[in-house]
């Protein structure tokens, strides 16, 4: 499904349920998939959030909501940590509910990013400017794409 979101054409990925894995019990990913059933959040995949990237004069702004502990191993190129726990405090010092840009939220592996969509929703931004990470940063590393890494802390 090609969708128009402002200036920039997202290929919106159908929504899928989640199922159980050893890393979540049921009752996350029952919460996972009745936010997909009723909200529901679009996703976007990795290849097509890269070709946004490169092509478009209107970025999306890249939220990483993932826990700083797991920032060791990289992050998407110019996304803005904030993570989930942070992020319905503290998004609006990184783009205004008003803005018309994209958002694309992503964590390690494109469920606590549902999450997150959903608490921007509630918060007031447009359902059409929020996309998800689908498979998320490891979704990213898996097809070999540009990791930023963390900059050494100075002693
Ligand atoms: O929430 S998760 O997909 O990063 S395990």
């Amino acid at each position: 499904m090609l969708r128009t979101l402002s200036s920039v054409n997202y290929r919106l990925q159908a929504v899928r349920t989640f199922t159980q894995t050893s890393f979540f019990n049921s009752r996350y990913g029952d919460l996972v998939n009745h936010i997909q059933a009723t909200v529901p959040i679009h996703e976007i995949t990795p290849s097509d959030l890269r070709a946004t990237l490169q092509a478009t004069s209107m970025w999306p702004v890249v939220i990483d909501v993932r826990e700083s502990s797991e920032h060791a191993e990289g992050k998407i190129p110019h996304a803005v940590c904030l993570s989930r726990g942070l992020l319905e405090r503290d998004v609006e010092k990184v783009v205004s509910v008003e803005s018309e840009r994209p958002i694309v939220v992503y964590c390690a592996g494109g469920m606590r990013s549902i999450l997150a969509a959903e608490g921007l929703i509630r918060l007031g931004y447009a359902k059409e400017r929020i996309l998800s990470l689908r498979d998320g940063f490891d979704g990213w590393k898996k097809e070999g794409f540009e990791i930023e890494m963390p900059k050494e802390e100075r002693k």
